[in-house]
């Protein structure tokens, strides 16, 4: 049986259909670490990522895919010396790497890879490689669930492509390939794939695979009242809810991209949701490409037909605003006028996205989403300063005074107190950030730097004081009216702006 951390316990038998789960041993409260996992286990990026993700820390390893901040330097590039593969971006990393990632083990494989004409080992290849390599990783998977008579029932491409997986690691590893080697090292396979994570890294939207045996004994959910974020090298599961002693942990497996709409009772075909599920169905694919490398123009292009595209959502009975890909063409408009340098537009569509998305699609106030929707406000909170007048809205006074839109917006935000407004904004997302990864996310990292220079004003006693008297007591009768009168109606009005800017923009 895996060792599972302190205050959790492991109930029930490997029988199917549930198998085994784990239960809390104590009460834990709504975004609580649970536990950590780390050791054994398997942290490594998807292959294609190799050779620009750093083996160690697994942070981009290249420095123009991280550009350099305060809080995170440029980084040196170091390939692996032995194999020439992977890439560190410290000794440090590359000492961590060999200690416990394994590729101390790994490193003559990839020589061989390489010796073969190969850039890297398909990520499946490389984590049998790893489990065949390290004896505490392949002990510590015996007990797990393999299921592989259902893997070999379910297809014969998908129990072909194992067999080709297991016989190219025994080659690369140099053993035998038999029947009993090729049945283990397919078995280990089929536990890879029920109990290994997608290592989605919240930040940099890189995929990758972890696989740690006492964490795999967490059940799934559709209602999960706990998630796991991943940390470098660890796997922290966190409460999403309050979770009371002898209830069992259950996270989701599964993403939900394509959400469903409950059907509708409406007779009415045109207004029903079963029409609207079949609108997102077809929508969802192409709207959700990111606009990332496209030209100016045809990010333009895009916008004009997604946002048309998503014309049923928008006027939908049932407001539709969180139902995807409009809050995915919502996002991709807030960065489209945020890289124009139109930080006003790019701010009323993040505060709609903030204030009538976000908080339907993740109830929860640390969601990751919802504390970085707030960061991003928080930034571009900055570049509106009357200070640093936007440079996109060119003379306030002359748009201001034709009733423009982007007069009419430039005219609220100068009636806005945003150093306040942004003070509350980082002081959220510091507050919220541990719950939502850990002190470490970049994001927490970035808020507490910004917050600090913030603080540093001279002038703002006044204001700074009465956003700490909310953080020290947010139910108050007065901070709950200071907070609803300098962020929560600002905040909307800039949001009523949302749907207009992007109808004058890429409507038809
Ligand atoms: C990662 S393992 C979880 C630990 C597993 N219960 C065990 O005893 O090894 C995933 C497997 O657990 C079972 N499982 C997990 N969540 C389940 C659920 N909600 N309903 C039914 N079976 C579930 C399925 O057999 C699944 O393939």
């Amino acid at each position: 049986m895996p060792a599972l951390p302190e205050g959790l316990v492991l109930k029930g038998v490997s029988v199917e259909p549930r198998g085994r789960s784990i239960v809390a041993a104590r009460v834990f409260q709504p975004g609580e670490i649970i536990a950590t996992f780390n050791s054994p286990s398997i942290a490594i990026p998807d292959s294609p990522h190799l050779s620009t993700t750093c083996s160690g820390c697994l942070l981009p390893a290249t420095p123009g895919s991280d550009p350099p901040s305060a809080s995170q330097p440029a980084r040196a590039v170091r390939a692996c010396t032995g194999c020439r593969t992977v890439a560190y971006c410290s000794p440090a990393c590359q000492r961590l790497d060999w200690a416990t990632g394994g590729h101390k083990a790994e490193c003559k494989i990839f020589k061989r890879v390489r010796a073969e004409g190969h850039d890297f080992l398909p990520t499946p290849v490389r984590a049998l490689v790893q489990v065949l390599l390290r004896p505490e990783m392949g002990a510590a998977m015996g007990e797990l669930e393999g299921h592989v008579d259902k893997f070999r029932r379910k297809s014969d491409k998908l129990w072909a492509d194992m067999e080709l997986q297991a016989m190219a690691a025994l080659h690369y590893l140099g053993r035998e390939t038999n029947a009993k080697s090729l049945a283990e090292a397919i078995e280990i396979l089929c536990k890879s794939q029920v109990n290994s994570f997608n290592r989605l890294d919240e930040d940099i939207e890189q995929t990758g695979l972890f696989m740690n045996p006492a964490l795999a004994m967490v059940n799934h959910s559709c209602i999960p009242n706990a998630f796991v974020q991943f940390v470098g090298r660890k796997a922290v599961l966190h409460a999403y809810q309050e979770i009371g002693k002898d209830e069992e942990i259950e996270i989701s497996y599964i993403v939900p991209d394509v959400q469903k709409l409950p059907d509708s009772h409406t007779p009415d075909p045109l207004s029903s949701n079963e029409s609207l599920n079949a609108t997102v169905e077809e929508i969802y694919s192409w709207c959700s490409n990111p606009l990332l490398g496209l030209s100016e123009s045809d990010k333009r292009k895009q916008l004009h037909r997604r946002w048309a595209a998503c014309k049923p959502l928008r006027d939908s009975r049932t407001s539709a605003y969180a139902i995807e890909p409009l809050p995915r063409v919502l996002a991709e408009a807030s960065i489209h006028f945020g890289e124009q340098g139109n930080f006003a537009y790019s701010l009323c569509i993040s505060s709609f996205l903030a204030t009538n998305v976000d908080p339907y699609k993740a109830a929860a106030p640390f969601a990751p989403q919802r504390v970085k929707g707030l960061l991003m406000i928080a930034k571009l909170l900055a570049n509106t300063a009357p200070a640093n007048p936007d440079a996109s809205t060119g003379s306030s006074k002359a748009l201001t005074s034709t009733k423009s839109l982007r007069g009419v917006i430039s005219e609220a935000l100068g009636k806005m107190d945003q150093a306040t407004m942004c003070q509350i904004l980082l002081e959220l997302v510091v507050y919220h950030a541990p719950a939502a990864h850990s002190k470490e996310w970049s994001v927490f990292r970035e808020a507490k730097e910004l917050l600090g220079d913030l603080e540093a004003l001279q002038g703002r006693e006044t204001e700074e004081a009465l956003v700490k008297a909310f953080m020290r007591n947010p139910n108050g009768a007065e901070e709950k009216l200071f907070f609803e009168q300098a962020i929560i109606g600002p905040l909307r009005e800039l949001s009523a702006f949302c749907i207009n800017i992007l109808d004058s923009e890429f409507g038809s």
